[in-house]
């Protein structure tokens, strides 16, 4: 996925802002602070609001035209911040109703949601209501309804919050597992980054400020705040941007 001098804005007010970034196979997280843009970043990508400005390519196809970003969507799989679902539905029909909204062909979609459910550890709970998973098999259940059909691009916005230590790490090992998916993992947890990321994208008000290796954000830890070398690199990044501002 390309996107290039993306602006994105509700009614009168501008989010982003000349933003460009690529995504390839493997796992970046998207940081940045409250009112940044990241959420908006992901439903543009996502292709739920289409562009004010700027270019978006998935999968190398020109994203120009509802017919396309719908054609597209066929190789994203987008997990919104507090997904919603009916409690009453099955696990199983919520992520069948993943690969319904796809477009994964009707003949697949059986297996690809069997396929999605085992790989989040959640097959044995196929028959479950959604109402009655805890919080952590909940966000499960999302990741499952993200990847069913093995998309090319996974778009998660926030999804380990809300889980507990031990459901992090659970969550953690999905992620690693994901491999030939892009995958761009917002989140404010720097502990995440360290763990499952391989690159990082700092975003501060709508625009990206840095985009690097984990190991080059750590180059950027000034010995100020912070509990970790990632968590001082993100603070210093944001820091510097407040002085030119
Ligand atoms: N539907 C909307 N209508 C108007 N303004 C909005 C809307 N959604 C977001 N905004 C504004 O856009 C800006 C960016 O919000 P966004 O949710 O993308 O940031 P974020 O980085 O995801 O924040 P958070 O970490 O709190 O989720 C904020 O100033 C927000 O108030």
């Amino acid at each position: 996925m390309i996107a290039e001098h993306v602006s994105q804005g509700y009614g009168h007010t501008s989010v982003l802002a000349d933003v460009s970034i690529r995504l390839e196979a493997g796992t970046i997280a998207l940081l940045g602070p409250n009112g940044a843009g990241k959420t908006t970043l992901l439903r543009t990508l996502a292709t739920v609001q289409p562009l004010r400005g700027g270019r978006l390519e998935i999968c190398g196809q020109d994203v120009h035209s509802e017919r396309l970003a719908r054609a597209a969507r066929r190789s994203l799989g987008y997990l919104p911040q507090g997904f919603g679902y009916d409690p009453a539905m099955s696990v199983f029909d919520f992520v069948f109703y993943g690969a319904w909204v796809r477009g994964v062909p009707r003949a697949e979609r059986t297996e690809d949601t069997n396929e999605a459910l085992s790989y989040v550890g959640l097959a044995d709970r196929a028959r479950e209501k959604m109402g009655r998973l805890s919080g952590g098999m909940r966000q499960r259940a999302g990741i499952a309804w993200a990847i069913v059909g093995r998309p090319a691009i996974a778009l998660l916005d926030e999804p380990t919050v809300g889980l507990d230590p031990e459901q992090r790490i659970d969550f953690r090992n999905l992620l690693r597992g994901l491999t030939g998916t892009a995958v761009l993992l917002s989140t404010h947890l720097t502990d995440d980054v360290d763990a499952v990321c391989d690159r990082v994208i700092v975003m501060d008000k709508g625009s990206i400020i840095f985009t690097g290796t984990t190991k080059e954000l750590k180059t950027k830890d000034d010995g100020g705040p912070g509990n970790t070398s990632i968590e001082r690199g993100y603070i210093s990044l944001l820091a510097q941007g407040d002085r030119v501002a």
